[in-house]
């Protein structure tokens, strides 16, 4: 463990050198971990652990598209690829990487597999935070902890295929073996994680839905519709509009501040912009605070979570979803997205002929 000072305020982190995969593997090698769900997750934190040399097995529905795409990623059936049963007859560590809506579900099920000393693991909090709502009531004779990665599975897996790792938080619910710390970091660096930082679970999900539902992605969203709306209604073009407010955020500006830090980025720009943009940050951060505060007392009182399983749990979903989904993609600001991406790769094509 390593006391590291983050803006003033110290906190303790695990990373690799406190705590080496060498040591993980040795801590986890009596173990069978059972990745059940091969969503987004599942893929990434499956593959990371198997390639990281963990005794890995995974378990998902039969004749299902994501049973396809684990055998294409080199699970066997009945080898390494079994029924959401078998996996959680035969594992040890049970990781629960289904939907949230799915692990409600699931849970008679899998709850029949979690006997004596097996260990229950979550990349979410949610399950357990409102099991007044999920019914996940872990019996008190099991591990229960938690790694959260912070992004995407998808990020998960490139970013380990490249030699890096994405920060996860962990935490332990329930620690009957005395060992379920040492087990939730072994997971955590296993499934390819940079540093871990400890939490609670309720935390966990509080944060989380916070996040996603605010800057990271619903915040993100509309308030980059809100901006090319007002340009468009301006009489700005469609390629104006969209790269004032999308591509040059994406391709351009957010890379510096994930470089080096916001002030880098303002002083990457010309004293115009710094200035037009530190009077503005103000405005637009007092005009959002009640909302946040609305959307963290959403997620608080149980709403948000009522929402997910609502429509999560319907047989429609990702129907519905994909409905969603393409009246996004469908929208003129994101048509034009997607032209002006064909646009960006066939310049790098120039570039590189
Ligand atoms: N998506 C991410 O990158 C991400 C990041 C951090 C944490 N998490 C957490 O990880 C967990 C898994 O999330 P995900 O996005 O990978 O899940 P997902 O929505 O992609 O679903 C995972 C799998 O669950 C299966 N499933 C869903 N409902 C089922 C049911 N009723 N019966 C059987 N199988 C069912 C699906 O077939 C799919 O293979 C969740 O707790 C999520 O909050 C996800
Ligand atoms: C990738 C996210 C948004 O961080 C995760 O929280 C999720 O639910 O998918
Ligand atoms: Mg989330
Ligand atoms: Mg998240």
């Amino acid at each position: 463990m390593a006391t590291i000072n983050f803006g003033g305020v110290p906190e303790t982190v695990i990373t690799r050198d406190e705590f080496p995969l060498q040591k993980a593997l040795e801590f986890l090698k009596d173990e069978t971990i059972a990745v059940i769900g091969y969503g987004v997750q599942g893929p990434g934190q499956a593959l990371n652990m198997r390639d990281n040399g963990f005794h890995v097995i995974v378990g998902q529905r039969e004749g299902t598209p994501s049973w396809e795409r684990a055998i294409k990623d080199g699970w066997v059936p009945g080898e390494s690829l079994f029924s959401i049963e078998e996996a959680a007859d035969k594992g040890t560590i049970i990781c629960n990487l289904l939907s949230d809506a799915g692990q409600i579900a699931l849970w008679p099920t899998l709850q029949q597999y979690l006997t004596p000393g097996k260990t229950l693991y979550f990349s979410h909090g949610f399950g357990i935070t409102f099991n007044d709502q999920t019914g996940i009531v872990p019996s008190k004779d099991i591990d229960v902890i938690l790694v959260a990665p912070k992004g995407s599975g998808t990020s998960l897996r490139r970013l380990f295929v490249a030699g890096g790792g994405l920060n996860s938080s962990f935490a332990v619910y329930q620690d009957t073996s005395g060992k379920a710390w040492e087990k939730a970091i072994a997971m955590g660096i296993g499934v390819g994680s940079g540093y871990l930082f400890e939490t609670d679970f309720k935390k966990e999900v509080y944060s989380d839905l916070t996040g996603e539902r605010g800057v990271l992605m619903g915040a993100l969203a509309g308030i980059i519709e809100a901006q090319y709306q007002v340009l468009r209604q301006r009489g700005h073009s469609p390629s104006e509009a969209f790269n004032e407010t999308v591509e040059e955020l994406t391709q351009s500006l957010v890379p510096l501040v994930g470089e080096n830090g916001m002030d880098w980025m303002f002083a990457n720009c010309s004293v115009t912009a710094q200035r037009g943009a530190l009077d503005w940050k103000g405005k637009f951060r007092d005009a959002t605070l009640p909302v946040l505060n609305d959307l963290y007392d959403s997620v608080a009182s149980g709403e948000e979570a009522r929402r997910t399983i609502e429509r999560g749990s319907t047989p429609n979903y990702r129907k519905e979803l994909e409905a969603e989904l393409q009246e996004v993609r469908e929208s003129e600001l994101w048509a034009t997205g997607a032209t002006v991406r064909e646009l960006r790769s066939r310049s790098s094509e120039n570039v590189e002929a």
